[in-house]
């Protein structure tokens, strides 16, 4: 069974001001019957940890570099994550793909570093407005998971797989049921043809628009095991809400 995931994505918001946001969140659930966690800009991950010390929040970075260390300037390692506190890492977010021109190929160097460095990767895929209309999801999103993530280390300890329609993201659209359900079994029966048994362990994860009054009906959708959220997170109302919804949701 796979326990559920409830994921916040803070992008680039938030200074030492948010962090009572991160504390109240803590202090909100603190026996959850889901998995939390927090993703703060780079800047917050060693005070939010700090922060949320000794309770049942996780907290992650948005992205690392492929390398352990060396000439990269501006760079994080994933080792330099783990050192701050960080246990997951979000990694090929669209943001990131179109931003800073991230490749598929990329995305899986990072995440075979964050794998060996015994951190989890949550790795992002998602069709455009275009690519759907175009008839290319299940093309789009299966490439994508067919070049971001290793061949080795894959399991459900080790990496969760989110789905995030880019056309979604921050527009306050949201896919059909029937359209997430569609995408979310056609990604469990590619990491099953791929990885064999342990893919029924990878947590699948919905983002794009998730918030208090659409996280039940989403989470009752088939193969969601929780939610990659972004400005619902930012505040401890609403994802607490939203990790409510969780929590209630019918089993995997
Ligand atoms: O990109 C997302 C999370 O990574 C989703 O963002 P929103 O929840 O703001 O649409």
């Amino acid at each position: 069974m796979r326990r559920k995931l409830a994921a916040g994505n803070w992008k680039m918001n938030g200074t030492g001001a948010s962090l009572s946001e991160a504390m109240a969140l803590a202090a909100a659930h603190p026996d959850p019957q889901v998995d939390i966690l927090l993703c703060p800009p780079a800047t917050l991950i060693d005070r939010m940890a700090d922060a949320v010390h000794g309770s049942r929040l996780a907290v992650g970075g948005q992205d690392c570099h492929a390398a352990a260390s060396g000439a990269h300037t501006g760079d994080i390692s994933a080792a330099m994550l783990a050192d701050a506190g960080a246990s997951y890492v979000i990694l090929g977010h669209s943001e990131r793909r179109t931003d800073h021109a991230e490749t598929d190929a990329a995305v899986r160097a990072k995440a075979e570093a964050v794998l060996a460095e015994g951190l989890v990767a949550v790795v992002c895929v998602g069709e455009t407005d275009a690519q759907r209309d175009a008839g290319q999801t299940l093309a789009v999103v299966g490439a994508q998971i067919k070049g971001s993530l290793p061949d080795a280390g894959v399991t459900g300890q080790s990496v969760v797989v989110a789905y995030e329609p880019v056309w979604a993201i921050g527009t306050g659209r949201v896919p059909t049921l029937d359209q997430i359900a569609e995408v979310h079994d056609f990604m469990r029966a590619e990491l099953v043809a791929r990885f064999g048994d342990a893919a029924h362990g990878i947590r699948l994860l919905y983002g794009g628009s998730v918030k208090p009054s659409n996280a039940a009906e989403i989470f009752a959708t088939s193969n969601v095991d929780g939610a990659l959220v972004g400005g619902a997170s930012l505040t401890a109302a609403d994802f607490s809400a939203i990790i409510a919804a969780l929590e209630a949701a019918p089993a995997a």
